[in-house]
This record gives C-alpha cells, structure tokens and sequence, in this order.
C-alpha cells in the first residue's frame, strides 16, 4: 500500500521545531512518509536529520518588523525560496502541510497554497508571530497552544488544544538523570533554561550568583552555542551544555525548580511536568514581547513567578528565587488543576482526517 505524504515546516529556533519532533515521533512510518521543508542551515537541519527523515533545505530571509536594507534582499530570498519549495512541493504531492511558524515556514506556506495543498498551523505563543500572522489566511485549520491567542486567528478555523509535547519529555528518570549529572540526593536541582539559543544576561546573572545558590541547590545550566565557560567547568554541583538532546528528559525529571526565558514550548513543557517556574522573558527591546505576554499569563495562572529583564540584578533574581521555592507546593497544586488536554492526538487525528478524504 502506498504511504500518505506530509511535508512539516518550522524552523529560525528549536521553539519552531520540537512540536514538530513531538508530532513526528508519534506517526507510524510504515504508514506515513515524511518530509521537512527547513532553512538551509538553521537549527531544524539538524534537529529533524537525526531524526533520519527525508529534509529540504530551501532559502530563507529573515522578517524583520523594521525598516533595513537587508529587508530588499530578504524579500528575493523569499521569493526563491517559494519557487524552490514549489518545486519540492509539486514532486511530493502531500496530503497536507504542517507548519510551526518561524520565517523559514512563508515561502512554504505560500508554495502549499498555489497547489492547493491543504495547510495546518499551530501557534504556540500568547500572540501569533509574524510568520503565522502571514500564514493564517492561506491556513485550512489552525492551532494554538494559548486561549488568549484564539482571537487573533479566523474564528471559524482556529482550536485551542495546547502544545503538542515530545511524549518522551514525559517520562525521564529522575535516577538516570542524577546520574548523569554526577548528583546526589542532598540538594534540589535547579535547571536554568535561556531559550533553545541561550541567554547572554541570564547566563551571566547565574554565574556571578553561582557561590550563593551552590550553597542550596545543584544547577544545571543549558547556556546555549558557545556560552559553555572554561573556567566554570570543575566546579562541584554545576554542569553546563550548549544544548541538552536526548537526556533533557531525565534531567527534567530530577529537576525541581526551572528558570527559564518565557518560550512556549518550553514553559509548556514545564507545566506539563508540575515543574515550578521562574520566569525571565525576552524584553520588548528584543522581540514583539510574546514571551512576556506568556510569562504574564503562567503568573495568572499561578504557574510560575516572572521577573522582567527590565528589573533582572542579583537581588531581585535571589528573592523571586526563594519566592518560587517558598511556594512550591502552592505552583505544583495551581498546575495539577490546569485542564489537560492532548494537543498531539488532536493533530494526529487531524493528520489522518486529511489523509482520508
Ligand atoms: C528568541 C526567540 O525568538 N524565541 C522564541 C522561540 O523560543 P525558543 O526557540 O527558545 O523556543 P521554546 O522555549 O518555545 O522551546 C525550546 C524547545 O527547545 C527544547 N530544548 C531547549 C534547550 C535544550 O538544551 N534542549 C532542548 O531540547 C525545549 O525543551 C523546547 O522544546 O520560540 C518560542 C515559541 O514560538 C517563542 O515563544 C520564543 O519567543
């Protein structure tokens, strides 16, 4: 029998592309054959290519919300990359498109639409970014992970369902992952998490904090590319990565208190695992502000404390750190009562009622 066909596109930042893997992992490929539209060297090459799935590289330009002349070349960038992915597209001939947004899904999008292919998206943050705001007309079905960002959406084709989590997230070992690290059971563990790409700030915050929280907890410090420090790296209850792979759901499973930029995924994922937060968002300066907007509604929510950048030096960071501690038991009881839902069946079953008409 021949297999159904599926494109999945999604990639700038790891953000972009683990729902992806989370969906992916889940599909049966004795009955699906699956292909990935991504940028020609971003993190989603070598995120999906472990993953030994059939991986287009086409070419990308960044989108900026201001005026550069870097925007006039972009703009040629992405209109190759829509022809590229036209021609990918046309020789594919999938059932559907799936996209996690991030600039590198446009041109695809935009490709899928000339041919008719249908069009999933999912939106992970509290407001749509500029790639699913673009998308969302030319989208069959859309998904997001927040009630709060529905409305930006057509209403008519829009579904809150929460983000769709890797399942092997779900089910570390807490055993495994101390021994990993080379822990004890003495300490607590605290993971610090700068997005998928990493922290300047955070990482410098943490580290001249280093002598004090050594004191109380044993840290995990995923710093993203280049940010490991030599010098930092014998010290007795520290470990830091440029990225976790595989182990991350092991050392989550060790892990009682989490700090962390306001990404989606990843605060999903926390929620997910009872893990109480401290949230430390992007700033304005840097981004539309959606990791605030996040951060602002997991604190609502009692999910998490969030300390704006704005207001981020080793004092307010050590007090909202003991803050989170002291109100651990509260957080963890405020997330078993979030209403859980399975994101990643309800785009699986999706998948397949597209497939079969
Ligand atoms: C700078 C930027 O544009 N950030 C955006 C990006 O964040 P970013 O790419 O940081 O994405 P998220 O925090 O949402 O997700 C990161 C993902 O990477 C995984 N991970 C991370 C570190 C590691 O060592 N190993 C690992 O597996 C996490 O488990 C998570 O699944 O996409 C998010 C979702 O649209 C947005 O909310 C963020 O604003």
């Amino acid at each position: 029998m021949e297999r159904k066909r599926i494109v999945f596109t999604g990639g700038g930042s790891a953000g972009h592309v683990t729902p992806n893997i989370a969906i992916i992992n889940e599909m049966n490929q004795e009955e699906w054959q699956i292909y990935y539209i991504g940028s020609k060297t971003g993190i989603e090459k070598e995120l999906i290519e472990k993953l030994n799935i059939s991986y287009y590289g086409i070419s990308s330009g960044k989108l900026r919300r201001y005026i550069d002349v870097e925007n006039i070349i972009d703009s040629f960038r992405v209109m190759k990359g829509c022809l590229e992915a036209r021609s990918i597209l046309k020789k594919i001939k999938p059932c559907a498109v799936f996209s996690k947004g991030g600039f590198v899904s446009v041109p695809v999008i935009i490709a899928a639409r000339s041919l008719d292919i249908p069009i999933i998206i999912h939106e992970s943050d509290y407001t749509p970014g500029l790639a699913n705001r673009i998308s969302k007309s030319f989208a069959t079905k859309v998904y997001t992970s927040f009630e709060e960002a529905k409305k930006h959406f057509p209403a008519n084709k829009t579904r809150v369902i929460g983000s769709p989590i890797r399942r092997e997230i779900l089910t570390g070992s807490k055993k495994v992952g101390l021994d990993f690290l080379g822990f004890h059971h003495g300490l607590p563990v605290l993971t610090i998490m700068g997005g998928s790409l990493g922290s300047k700030i955070m990482n410098e915050t943490i580290r001249e904090a280093l002598p004090s929280l050594l004191k109380k907890y044993q840290i995990v410090h995923l710093c993203g590319k280049g940010n490991v420090s030599d010098s930092l790296s014998n010290i007795p209850g520290y470990k830091q990565y440029e990225y976790i792979h595989e182990e991350l759901s092991h050392i989550l499973a060790a892990t009682e208190i989490v700090i962390t930029r306001g990404g989606s995924n990843a605060i999903f994922e926390f929620l997910a695992l009872r893990i109480p937060m401290l949230i430390i968002p992007l700033s304005k300066k840097q981004s539309r502000g959606d990791q605030l907007l996040n951060g602002r509604s997991f604190e609502a929510k009692g999910y998490a404390s969030m300390l704006e950048e704005e207001r981020l030096n080793q004092e307010t960071f050590i007090q909202l750190l003991e803050q989170v501690t002291r109100d651990k038991e509260k957080i963890i009881e405020a997330m078993k009562c979030q209403e859980e839902g399975d994101a990643l069946r309800i785009l699986l079953d999706e998948m397949e009622n597209i497939a079969s008409r």
